[in-house]
C-alpha cells in the first residue's frame, strides 16, 4: 500500500506522513529531503544551481538512508532546492530513487509536491494537505523559535509564498493536487485532528479494497 501526500511548504505533510507511517507500520520518505540534499551538496562545493549534469551526478550518489532532516532544514537550502527542482533530468533521477523506495512492504508513505501526480500516480491513497499561508508561516516560526533558532514571521511568510509560487508554476511536475486526491485543509485543525481525518481516509480505502 502506498500513501501519497503532497502539499505546499510547511503545510504539515511531513508531520502527517510520519504519524501515518508509524500508525500503519509503513516506511516513510520525505522526498523534499532528496532535493534539499542535492542542493546542499552543490552549495557546499560552490557549484552552480543551474547545471543539470552536475546536479544529476550529485543525485546519483545520494543515499536515502543518510538524509539528515536537521542538517538540511535551513531557508537557504530550501530555496536552493526549489530552484534546482525545475531541472527535468535531475527530477528523473530522484523520481527513480523515490519510486524504488515506494516498493517497501508492507507499505510506504511518501510526501512531497508530485507524489500523487508523477512519482506514484497509482497510489490507492492520495492526500493533498494545505493550510493558509499565514497559518503555515506562524507554525514554521513557532517551530524554529522552539528549537532556539532565529525566526522572523514576515521573512518566513515571504519565503513560503515565493517557493509555493515557483513550485506551482514550473512546467515540470508542478505542485498541484492529483485529480483523485483527498483535500485536507488543516488551517483550523490541530495535528491530532488532521491525523485522525487522514487515518479515516486510509481505513476507508483499505476496507473498500478488502471487499
Ligand atoms: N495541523 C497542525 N496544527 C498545528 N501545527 C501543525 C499542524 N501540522 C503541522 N504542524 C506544525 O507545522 C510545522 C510544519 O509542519 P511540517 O514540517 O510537517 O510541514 P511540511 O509540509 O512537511 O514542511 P516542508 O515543506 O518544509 O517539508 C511543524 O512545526 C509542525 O509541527
Ligand atoms: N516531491 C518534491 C519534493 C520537493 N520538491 C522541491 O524541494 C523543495 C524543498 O522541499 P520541502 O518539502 O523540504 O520544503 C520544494 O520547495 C520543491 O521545490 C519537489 O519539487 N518535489
Amino acid at each position: 500500500m502506498i500513501i501519497a501526500i503532497d502539499g505546499p511548504a510547511a503545510s504539515g505533510k511531513g508531520t502527517l506522513a510520519r504519524r501515518l507511517a508509524a500508525h500503519f507500520g509503513y516506511s516513510h520518505l520525505d522526498t523534499g529531503l532528496t532535493y534539499r540534499a542535492v542542493a546542499a551538496a552543490l552549495l557546499a562545493r560552490g557549484l552552480p544551481l543551474g547545471d543539470e549534469e552536475i546536479a544529476i551526478a550529485v543525485a546519483r550518489n545520494l543515499d536515502l538512508a543518510r538524509l539528515d532532516r536537521d542538517m538540511l532544514s535551513s531557508h537557504e537550502i530550501g530555496e536552493a532546492a526549489s530552484r534546482i527542482a525545475v531541472l527535468q533530468g535531475l527530477r528523473d533521477e530522484l523520481v527513480a530513487l523515490q519510486r524504488n523506495f515506494a516498493r517497501h512492504e508492507p507499505g510506504a508513505v511518501l510526501d512531497g509536491r508530485d507524489i500523487g501526480t508523477v512519482v506514484c500516480p497509482q497510489a490507492p491513497v492520495k492526500l493533498y494537505v494545505t493550510a493558509k499561508p499565514e497559518v503555515r508561516a506562524r507554525r514554521r516560526t513557532d517551530e524554529l523559535l522552539s528549537k532556539g533558532k532565529d525566526a522572523d514571521y514576515g521573512e518566513i511568510l515571504a519565503d513560503l509564498k515565493r517557493r509555493d509560487q515557483r513550485d506551482s508554476n514550473r512546467s515540470v511536475a508542478p505542485l498541484k493536487p492529483a485529480e483523485d486526491a483527498h483535500l485536507l485543509d488543516t488551517s483550523e485543525m490541530d495535528i491530532e485532528t488532521a491525523f485522525r481525518a487522514a487515518v479515516d481516509i486510509v481505513d476507508k480505502v483499505q476496507r473498500s479494497k478488502a471487499g
